[in-house]
């Protein structure tokens, strides 16, 4: 079975995927770049063990990162305890995409894996919306060319920085309020955040498809990351909602790159038995 992981800055995901391609087990572990390699083994250790997963039932990983320092440690843990090499989307892999932008090599992973998924399961063009740490919004053409796309605060930073900044505002639950006109201050709270995300979103698709437009082409819009249920589910511009997408992404990013990377386990893990 392959295992992905998706190492975002709020959410490090796990996710194990069976013979006929579906998610069968995932976990989460809070993203902390100050871990060691060790205290993650040991979190690694203990959530395969709570999923009665085997180290031998693993012949593959794949792993996505936004958070660099964290990249060397994952690599090494795969290697020493299990003896496989993970393959890591960066530079030098097959994506099938192409980068229309003005620096490929900053891109954020997680951007370019959202897409490689939104083009294979809905066809393009296609906008995805990312409603993690970050909020991101990215571009994709009938071509797979990847055009571009904003970043934003996302939703859980912008409210800590508007609680940690302001000190009459109290911490409160995002959620949907009934009405934008709150008459409380958590009312307001969540009226901003709720209904301004909710328009940010909106506003920046509508504009995104202004720009993208062809005659005769419907843009499909699919929303993943946190937050996607809660804001994503209300947009009136989002057709899905693909909590997986990033999961889905870097299950198809192995399949087409991994005949190197098998050949290269089989030395890491014969070099590693002998
Ligand atoms: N069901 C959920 N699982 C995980 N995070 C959630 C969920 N619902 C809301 N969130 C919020 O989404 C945010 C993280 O989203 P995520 O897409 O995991 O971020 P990232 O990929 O940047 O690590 C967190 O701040 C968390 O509070
Ligand atoms: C924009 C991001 C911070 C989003 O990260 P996330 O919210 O998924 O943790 C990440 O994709 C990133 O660091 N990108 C590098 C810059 C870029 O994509 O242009
Ligand atoms: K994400």
């Amino acid at each position: 079975m392959l295992l992905v992981l998706d190492i975002g800055n709020t959410n490090i995901v796990s996710a194990l995927f069976d013979e006929q391609n579906k998610v069968s087990v995932s976990w989460r572990l809070q993203t902390d770049r100050h871990k060691t390699k060790d205290e993650y083994t040991i979190l690694m250790l203990e959530a395969m063990e709570n999923h009665a997963i085997e180290a031998t039932q693993i012949d593959g990983v794949i792993i996505s990162s936004v958070v660099p320092p964290l990249n060397p440690l994952f690599t090494e843990l795969f290697q020493e305890q299990w003896g496989i090499l993970p393959l890591v989307v960066q530079k030098g892999i097959k994506t099938g995409i192409n980068l229309r932008i003005d620096d490929p090599k900053g891109l954020g992973a997680d951007r370019i894996v959202n897409a490689v998924a939104a083009l294979h399961i809905y066809g393009g063009p296609i906008i995805t919306v990312d409603l993690g740490t970050a909020t991101t919004i990215c571009a994709i053409n009938d071509k797979g060319d990847f055009l571009g796309g904003v970043i934003c605060p996302g939703i859980g930073i912008s409210v800590e920085a508007l609680v940690d900044q302001a000190s009459q505002l109290p911490r409160f639950d995002i959620k949907r309020p009934d009405q934008a006109i709150g008459k409380n201050t958590t009312a307001s709270m969540q009226a901003g955040i709720y209904y301004g995300y909710r328009g940010l979103v909106d506003r920046l698709v509508k504009r995104f498809k202004s720009e993208m437009w062809e005659e005769g082409q419907e843009v499909k819009v699919v929303a993943t990351g946190g937050f996607a249920s809660l804001i994503g589910q209300d947009c009136s511009e989002v057709n899905y909602i693909h909590p997986s997408l990033t999961l889905e992404g870097l299950r198809i990013l192995y399949e087409r790159n991994s005949k190197v990377n098998e050949k290269v386990n089989e030395a890491v893990r014969s070099k590693k038995a002998n």
